[in-house]
């Protein structure tokens, strides 16, 4: 992952306040018509009205976190770069979920927005009932300090290296008024927890990679958050020790109950999660979902308006283009090319246009 826009260190909130920031529209709802004005308003407009804040709503109980429609763009000299157009996101409390894709797709610009460093252009972005457009200073940073916890690549983002892997998962805990009594108690549990500890009294430079990390998860676990983000959290390790890495996240998602959304480019671990969603230029594309062990089945999204994405693969193989027939089955819908007398012509017009 890049790390070009990020800002600050980590557990500090810093919107990149140089770029577009949240739209009006997004933050504000319209209100509900109400009192002389709706009275006024012709019934069918007032009808409409309801129902595009219907459906703009995200209802109560969509998942843990839900993005929606989300967009980043990000301004820099005049140039424009929408790094998310329109991202659909819906992960269930309890998920452990990989996010993959392209270089440049956008998956560092979810997680920056996710994790309260970043703002949305517009859409809607909730995590665990906090809007992320709406979030005040104060607020922003209790969810930073509470509601989730992070585990960036590079080991030494996520460790301060004066400090024993005890004092580091402690540090934490003094940000949220943990008592002073609980905290090294507490610390060396999730070492335990996560197969590290032996590294309690030993500083950053004195564990490997793999073992820094699983402190790391250690430090993210420490004031109980609800969800965890860790953006490529084995990229910098060796096949054995990413192993562990993914065990440790893995465990923490089983013994503390924490949701868990991991970025990465690593198979191992996307091929190992139930659910792997796939961005391809800064939208939702594709899921894969593994009900059990095993190769597993790919999905398309489908968003609140019922738009779907079909994978580029398949709309080549298929031939599928601007227009496709769909055709209603008993339990599923058939889509098929456009071979019609009227999408040949269509066909035959848009070569010629082109
Ligand atoms: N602060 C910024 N200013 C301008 N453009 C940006 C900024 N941050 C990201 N971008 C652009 O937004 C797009 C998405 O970038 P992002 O870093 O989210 O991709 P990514 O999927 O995380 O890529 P990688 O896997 O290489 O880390 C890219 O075109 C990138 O150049």
């Amino acid at each position: 992952m890049s790390t070009h826009h990020r800002s600050g260190a980590a557990g500090e909130p810093a919107p990149d306040t140089g770029s577009t920031g949240p739209a009006d529209a997004a933050t504000t709802p319209a209100s509900p018509a109400t009192g002389a004005a709706a009275a006024r308003r012709p019934a069918d407009l007032a009808a409409l009205q309801a129902r595009a804040l219907a459906r703009a709503a995200p209802e109560p109980d969509d998942g843990l976190i839900v993005c929606d429609n989300l967009v980043r763009v990000f301004r820099t000299e005049g140039v424009e770069v929408q790094a998310l157009q329109g991202l659909d996101l819906s992960v269930d409390e309890g998920e452990v979920l990989a996010v993959v894709g392209a270089s440049g797709s956008g998956k560092s610009t979810l997680l920056g927005i996710l994790s309260g460093l970043d703002l949305p252009t517009a859409g809607r972005a909730r995590v665990a009932h906090h809007d992320l457009l709406a979030m005040k200073r104060r607020e922003r940073l209790e969810y930073r300090r509470s509601t989730v916890g992070f585990v960036w690549q590079q080991t030494s983002r996520n460790l301060l290296p004066y400090l024993t892997a005890l004092e580091n998962v402690a540090l934490p805990m003094g940000y949220a008024r943990v008592p002073r009594a609980r905290r090294s108690g507490r610390a060396a549990e999730l070492l335990d927890l996560l197969g590290v500890a032996d590294c309690g009294r030993r500083r950053p430079g004195e564990l490997s990679g793999g073992q820094q990390q699983r402190v790391a998860i250690a430090v993210a676990a420490a004031n109980n958050p609800r969800v965890l983000f860790a953006d490529e959290p084995t990229g910098e390790l060796d096949t054995g020790s990413g192993e562990e890495v993914f065990a440790a996240l893995r465990r923490a998602n089983e013994e503390l109950g924490v949701t868990v959304l991991i970025v990465t480019h690593d198979p191992l671990v996307s091929g190992q999660v139930r659910r792997t969603v796939r961005i391809r230029d800064g939208r939702t594309a594709t899921e894969v979902l593994r009900p059990s062990q095993g190769a597993g089945e790919e999905y398309a999204v489908l968003d609140r308006v019922g738009r779907l994405q079909l994978p580029r693969e398949y709309t080549e193989r298929y031939g599928l283009r601007r227009r496709v027939r769909l055709t209603t089955e008993r339990d599923h819908i058939g889509v098929w090319p456009d071979r019609g007398e009227h999408g040949a012509d269509a066909d035959r017009q848009g070569e010629e246009d082109a």
